[in-house]
């Protein structure tokens, strides 16, 4: 009687589990990355995914762990952190090194071993699994790790959403009532084809028409961060920010003539790349949110004061419409012509 049809190892069959390992430093997550991933996925019934991360690497490992586990909540994303060798050159027992520490993470298997890189063949030798290949010519996704480092804002279509807020640059437009920063943060944003973030306070109050409590303040500057950052894996390369936390700092002084401690932490939390802080010399414009009309020129130098005891890199914005523009651009183009 004829046995069972013999099975190589590589292929599939039917009702059996299939387990698949993908390994990688993901420094950061790219395009090419996330090819492979959702490829092994589709071919396998659980793909692990291992994070391997050494001390002292441009972007940490947990960040890069946290990443894969958000962006893959339906793989086992695993984390290794811990010194191992990188390349065969630099250890005698570099293969079984990396048999006992992947074996660690996965017990038993895999099926399948998935790599863009020929170590992947020998790899899945080692641990009785097949190598699947998924773009080792680089053809599909032409990409790397090294050149996303190197020049994050040129290769932005390569980078995943969950990873643009790492890179991006932030620009904050500050200074007092009425002087444009609503409609700068709204033009740049347009003329750099991104997205601006509006002030959260405003909405805020318009929904809480009552005096300001002292607990609105944290609040406010709570929804800015929640705004700015939920529309930072939308920006492109550059994000517009109609305000931050430390102008609220600003305000609860006015309105409370103290600053709430879990404003402060904010405040000095946040970072921004570049601050345009908009001078006073464009006429007021009167609206229900606007409270200081006599006194704009001494708000403009609390403002100056506190970027500066902040430590934060700002240009003063002033002069006519056309010359607000012209500075701001000039002032931007600098910020996006550094890597
Ligand atoms: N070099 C070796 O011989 C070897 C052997 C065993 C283990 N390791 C270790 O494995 C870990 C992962 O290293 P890595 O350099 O592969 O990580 P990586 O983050 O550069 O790549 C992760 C995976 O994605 C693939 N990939 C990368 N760019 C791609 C693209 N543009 N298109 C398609 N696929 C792409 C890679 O081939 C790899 O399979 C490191 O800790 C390394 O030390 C290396």
């Amino acid at each position: 009687m004829a046995g069972p049809i013999p099975t190589r190892p590589g292929v599939m069959r039917p009702g059996v589990m299939r387990t698949g390992l993908i390994l990688g430093k993901f420094m950061p997550p790219h395009q090419g990355h996330l090819l492979c991933i959702e490829m092994a996925k589709r071919l396998v019934d659980r793909l692990t995914v291992l994070v391997c991360s050494l001390p002292d690497e441009p972007i940490p490992g947990e960040r890069r762990f946290a990443w894969l586990r958000e962006r893959f909540p339906d793989c086992e994303v695993r984390w290794l952190n811990e010194v191992v060798p990188s390349e065969p050159s630099q250890h005698p027992d570099f293969w079984s090194i990396w048999k006992a520490t992947i074996r660690r993470f996965v017990p038993t298997g895999p099926d399948y071993i998935f790599a863009s890189d020929d170590y992947g063949a020998t790899l899945a030798d080692l641990l009785g699994a097949q190598w699947v290949p998924v773009d080792r010519d680089r053809v599909l996704m032409p990409i790397s790790g090294t050149a996303i480092r190197n020049a994050p804002l040129t290769h932005w279509e390569h980078l995943p959403e969950f990873v643009r807020p790492y890179y991006l640059r932030r620009v904050c437009i500050f200074g007092p009532e009425s002087t444009g920063k609503t409609t700068l943060a709204r033009q740049l944003a347009a003329h750099y084809r991104t997205q601006w973030v509006p002030e959260f306070a405003r909405g805020w109050i318009d929904a809480n028409p009552r005096d300001l409590a002292p607990d609105d303040f944290p609040f406010i500057a709570q929804g800015q961060i929640a705004l700015e950052d939920a529309l930072a894996r939308q920006a492109n390369r550059v994000l517009f920010c109609d305000t931050d936390p430390l102008t609220t700092t600003l305000w609860a002084m006015e309105f409370l003539g103290r600053i709430p401690d879990p404003v402060s932490q904010l405040a000095a939390e946040r970072r921004y790349d570049l601050t345009l802080l908009l001078q006073v010399d464009v006429p007021w414009v009167a609206d229900s949110q606007r409270f200081l009309p006599h006194a704009r020129r001494e708000f403009f130098q609390k403002c100056e004061q506190a970027l500066q005891q902040a430590g934060r890199a700002y240009v003063t914005i002033t002069g006519d419409w056309a010359e607000r523009w012209q500075q701001a651009c000039a002032a931007i183009d600098a910020l996006l012509a550094r890597t």
